[in-house]
């Protein structure tokens, strides 16, 4: 250790990584998900995940948010925090958050009301609604509101939103709760050009101040953002690097044009 003191919540990032994954294997009827599979996250990265159909990208981001158990393997959150010791709702509450590909907004209440509904805590949902918002939970919700680029929509409800200003919201919701680590499922599934844009924007402003981790199976967006690329193939990480060295390793050729 490096002798600074951690308080009760806080995370080790002293050595770089922000998540350890150690030869996690998890099986499914005797079917190995993932095989082996180690992989570490930097504090503040942003890393791209591609891998073709059955790769395991679903089965690894489940198990880092503790939906599925590996059978072996070890799962950290810093150097100190195990993973694998924790329930889905205590991971969250650490700070690992998860957005999935379809947008669950609410659509009757308007977006600030649904950035307001993100920061329910154990009062509930309509106490939150009813709760009189202190100056920094307003100050937040502002901050988040510029973020996602929905200021000038604030008052409108959220059913009115295109899709990709949906799932810009939902990011936002996410965003109250201020994760240390988000996985990002498929962000710009059904996106115009525009919103896929946008949503590059969007990802590439909050890296730095926590960890993005996406998945993805569009290249050209994969490629517009993601400094740092992981392939993996049939439950283990095949290679890692920039986006031009992942496209020209034979073995991810190999594996892409045999899918
Ligand atoms: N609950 C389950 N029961 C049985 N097999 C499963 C289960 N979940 C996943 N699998 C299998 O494990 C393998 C990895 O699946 P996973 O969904 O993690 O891959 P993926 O890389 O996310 O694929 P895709 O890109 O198609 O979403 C697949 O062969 C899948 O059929």
């Amino acid at each position: 250790m490096n002798g600074i003191a951690l308080k009760p919540g806080q995370v080790d990032v002293s050595h770089g990584p922000i998540l350890y994954l150690e030869d996690v294997s998890v099986s499914f009827d005797g079917f190995k998900a993932l095989n082996n599979l180690s992989l570490y996250i930097d504090a503040g990265e942003l890393r791209c995940l591609i891998g073709p159909n059955g790769a395991g990208k679903t089965t690894l981001m489940d198990v880092i948010t503790g939906k599925t158990r590996p059978d072996t393997g070890s799962v950290f959150f810093g150097q100190t925090i195990d993973l694998l010791q924790m329930d889905e709702p205590a991971i969250a509450q650490a700070g690992i958050c998860r957005k999935f590909q379809k947008p669950s907004v609410f659509d009757m209440l308007s977006v600030f009301e649904n950035l307001e509904l993100a920061l329910a805590t154990d009062k509930g949902a309509w106490a939150t609604l009813f709760a009189k918002l202190n100056g920094a939970q307003r100050d937040r919700i502002e901050q988040v509101l510029e973020t996602i680029g929905l200021v000038e929509l604030r008052s409108q409800p959220a059913g009115i939103l295109s899709h990709g200003q949906k799932q810009w919201l939902e990011i936002g919701m996410l965003l109250m709760q201020e994760p240390k680590v988000m996985l990002v499922d498929e962000p710009i599934a059904g996106m115009t050009h525009q919103e896929v844009e946008r949503t590059a924007e969007l990802l590439l402003s909050l890296q730095g101040e926590r960890s993005i981790v996406v998945v993805e199976h569009d290249m050209e967006f994969v490629r517009s953002i993601a400094k740092h690329v992981t392939v993996l193939h049939e439950g283990s990480v095949l290679t890692e690097g920039s986006m031009d060295e992942v496209q020209n390793d034979p073995r991810v050729i190999q594996v892409y044009l045999g899918d």
